[in-house]
């Protein structure tokens, strides 16, 4: 189980799965080891950074007067998951029903509805990248972010540019299931306690992700509260690290590897702004292949086959063909 270190949360608030996980290494950013996990693609909870030390001060109220007029995006869910969908791909999906409902908020009346939520009420997900619509004392606190820290990493391990800074506004208990991103996350708490479970790219098959062309693509098809293990008989063997991460605290998210995160149980709201960075050129390829590239390949693979056969069903018995008795 993730380790207490500030004992200001207890086991009772994290949700309860059946999984095999050690703790995610926790170091201090002036710990050259950090470095060395970053550069091996590996997990790491960096401490003592000031990265958005300007962000501490964002309460419900604070964010309310300064977040300006603009609209922002809020997800809705009737049960604690918030499982992401491309809904580009819904159309090619006959069937898919959204497990969420997307809506545009102004800020103030996310907050009045945050403020009244009771138990049985549908809960909300605020997810809005920072853009110029913030008001102007955000945009200050913004240009405060310890900016040479986030660009120290980009620039020593060689990643592309930051994409977006994600505002993650969340309600207590809520969950964004098991998923992969194609892209490096440096993921900054800012209020309350997010416990982030993580497994690594080689855990592939033990996470079945939905097909690529799927509204889900890079989600685990396997739901952690009721895991179907009959569907999904690899699960059992899958192995994993967490952590609780606490305000101040950097989680960093490997490009590729799977991340479960859940705001604690009778935790409060939590705020969380993440920094997405392109993965970087692979300059030179070296062998044997790391096990993120060889999840790209399968992914160009899938895709590339899925395109030239148009049906879907196609796929696998073509694959079969390939491999069995001649690739064993
Ligand atoms: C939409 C992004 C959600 C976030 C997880 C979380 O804080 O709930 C995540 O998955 C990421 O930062 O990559
Ligand atoms: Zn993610």
């Amino acid at each position: 189980m993730a380790s207490n270190n500030s004992k200001c949360w207890d086991e009772s608030q994290l949700r309860n799965y059946d999984l095999n996980l050690e703790q995610i290494p926790r170091l201090h950013c002036d710990d050259p080891a950090v470095d060395e996990l970053i550069a091996a693609n590996k997990p790491v909870v960096i401490t003592g950074s000031k990265l958005v030390e300007s962000a501490r001060k964002w309460d419900l109220d604070y964010l309310e007067q300064n977040m300006g007029s603009g609209d922002y995006t809020v997800f809705i869910s009737q049960n604690h998951k918030f499982k992401y969908y491309d809904e580009k791909k819904i159309a090619k999906t006959s069937g898919f029903v959204p497990p969420t409902n997307k809506l545009d908020m102004k800020l103030p009346d996310f907050m009045k509805r945050l403020r009244k939520w009771k138990r049985g009420d549908d809960r909300m997900y605020l997810q809005q990248g920072l853009n110029n619509t913030v008001g102007p004392e955000i945009v200050k606190d913004f240009l405060k972010f310890d900016w040479d820290f986030c660009s120290g990493k980009q620039n020593k391990h060689h990643w592309g540019p930051l994409t977006s800074n994600l505002l993650l506004i969340g309600m207590e208990g809520n969950v964004t299931p098991c998923h992969y991103d194609e892209q490096q996350n440096l993921f900054a708490q800012v209020h309350g306690h997010k416990r982030c479970i993580l497994f690594a790219p080689d855990q592939f098959e033990c996470l079945y992700p939905h097909p690529v062309f799927h509204p889900h693509d890079r989600q685990s098809m396997v739901d952690f509260d009721e895991p179907d293990y009959n569907t999904f008989p690899k699960f059992r063997q899958v192995r994993g690290c967490e952590t609780v991460l606490g305000p101040g605290e950097i989680l960093y998210i490997p490009i590729y590897w799977w991340h479960h995160i859940e705001s604690l149980m009778r935790g409060g709201h939590t705020i969380t702004v993440n920094f997405w960075y392109k993965g970087g050129a692979n300059t030179s390829v070296t062998y044997p292949l790391k096990d993120h590239q060889k999840v790209a390949i399968m992914r160009n693979i899938e895709k590339m086959l899925v395109e030239v056969l148009q049906d879907p069903k196609e796929v696998s018995p073509l694959l079969r063909a390939i491999v069995l008795g001649r690739y064993t």
